[in-house]
C-alpha cells in the first residue's frame, strides 16, 4: 500500500520550528498524524471563524509541507501539541488517546471572533484567537492544550460534574495534568497570556491568590451555579485542590504524584466527587502505590489547604 505518512515543518504561535507528523494525499500535505499507536488519528481544522462552516471546519493542508505561514502557527501548535499531550499519556500511564481506545483527537483553530477560550466540546478541541491583548492564539500553550484534553480524559474517567466542588476538582485535575506536561513552572496559560506583559499568567498553582484565586477553604467563593457564577466558581475554587497539587508535588516529586494523581482520577473518583472524596481518593492511590509516607504527604497537603 501506498505509505501517506510525512514529516513536515512548521512555524509555532511563538515563532518556534517545529516538525509535524503529516499526510500526504493528491500532491498536498495534511495535518493528519496516524503514527499512533490503534489507529487514532490526530487531525487539526481551521474554522475561519466559523465564517464558512460548522465544527470541525476544513482540514489544515500545505502544498509544500511547510506550514509557515502567520494563519498556520496556531494549527501548527494544535497539531504539535496534541501529540505531545497523546504521548504523554501514553508513555506515562499506558493511556491510548483520552478515553483509552485510540479515540481520534480533533482540534479546530482560528473559533469565533477574537475569541479569548478554549474548550473540550465533548467532542473535539475548539481554540480562540485571542483578542491579541488578554490572549493570543490559545493553542500556543502546551499547558492549555494539555488541560483541554484532560477535560476529555476527565469525562471518560471520573466524570467529575462541572459544577461547585466536583466542578472546580475537574478545573483542577486540568490544571494539574497541565503542570505534569508543562513542568517547568507552576504557571498555567503564561505562553498565550497577555502577549504584551512577560512573567503573568492565567492562574499560578503555587500561589493561586496571585490571580484572585483562594487557596485555602477559609477563602473558599460561594458563587451561584450559573454562567455568570462560573457555575459556583469551578475556574476559582480550583485554587484550593491546585494548591494542595502544588504541596504534594513538592514533597514526593512528579512522579509519584503524577501516578497517584491518575489513579485517583481513573479508578476512585466519581461524578459527585467533593474536595474532602478528592482527599481520600488521594490518599487510597497514594497507599497503593507508594504506601503510608506518600499517602501521609497527601494528607498533610490537604490539611494544609483546610481540607479534611
Ligand atoms: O480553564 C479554562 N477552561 O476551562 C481555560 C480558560 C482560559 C484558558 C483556556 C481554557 C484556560
Ligand atoms: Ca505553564
Ligand atoms: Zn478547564
Amino acid at each position: 500500500n501506498v505509505v501517506h505518512e510525512a514529516s513536515g515543518t512548521g512555524t509555532g504561535v511563538l515563532g518556534d520550528s517545529k516538525t509535524l507528523n503529516t499526510y500526504a494525499y493528491n500532491n498536498t500535505y495534511y495535518l493528519f498524524d496516524t503514527t499512533k499507536p490503534m489507529n487514532g488519528v490526530i487531525e487539526t481544522f481551521d474554522n475561519y471563524g466559523g465564517q464558512y462552516s460548522s465544527l470541525p471546519g476544513y482540514y489544515v493542508t500545505d502544498s509544500g509541507n511547510t506550514f509557515n505561514s502567520e494563519r498556520q502557527k496556531a494549527a501548527v501548535d494544535a497539531h504539535y501539541y496534541a501529540g505531545e499531550v497523546f504521548d504523554y499519556y501514553y508513555d506515562t500511564f499506558g493511556r491510548v488517546s483520552y478515553d483509552n481506545q485510540g479515540a481520534d483527537i480533533r482540534s479546530t483553530v482560528h473559533y469565533g471572533s477574537n475569541y479569548n477560550n478554549a474548550a473540550w466540546t465533548g467532542n473535539q478541541m475548539i481554540y480562540g484567537d485571542g483578542d491579541g491583548s488578554t490572549f493570543t492564539y490559545l493553542s500556543g500553550a502546551d499547558d492549555i492544550v494539555a488541560h483541554e484534553l484532560t477535560h476529555a480524559v476527565t469525562d471518560t474517567t471520573a466524570e467529575l460534574v462541572y459544577e461547585n466542588q466536583s466542578g472546580a476538582l475537574n478545573e483542577s485535575f486540568s490544571d494539574v495534568f497541565g503542570f505534569f506536561v508543562d513542568s517547568e513552572d507552576w504557571l498555567m496559560g503564561e505562553d498565550v497570556y497577555t502577549p504584551g506583559t512577560s512573567g503573568d499568567a492565567l492562574r499560578s498553582l503555587s500561589n493561586p491568590n496571585a490571580y484572585d484565586q483562594p487557596d485555602h477553604m477559609d477563602e473558599y467563593r460561594n458563587l451561584p451555579n450559573t454562567e455568570s457564577g462560573d457555575w459556583g466558581g469551578v475556574h476559582i475554587n480550583s485554587g484550593i485542590p491546585n494548591k494542595a497539587a502544588y504541596y504534594t508535588i513538592n514533597s514526593i516529586g512528579i512522579s509519584k504524584a503524577e501516578d497517584i494523581y491518575y489513579r485517583a482520577l481513573t479508578v476512585y473518583l466519581t461524578p459527585s466527587s467533593n474536595f474532602s472524596n478528592a482527599r481520600q481518593a488521594l490518599i487510597q492511590s497514594a497507599q497503593d502505590l507508594y504506601g503510608s509516607q506518600a499517602a501521609n504527604a497527601i494528607s498533610n497537603a490537604w490539611s494544609n489547604v483546610g481540607v479534611y
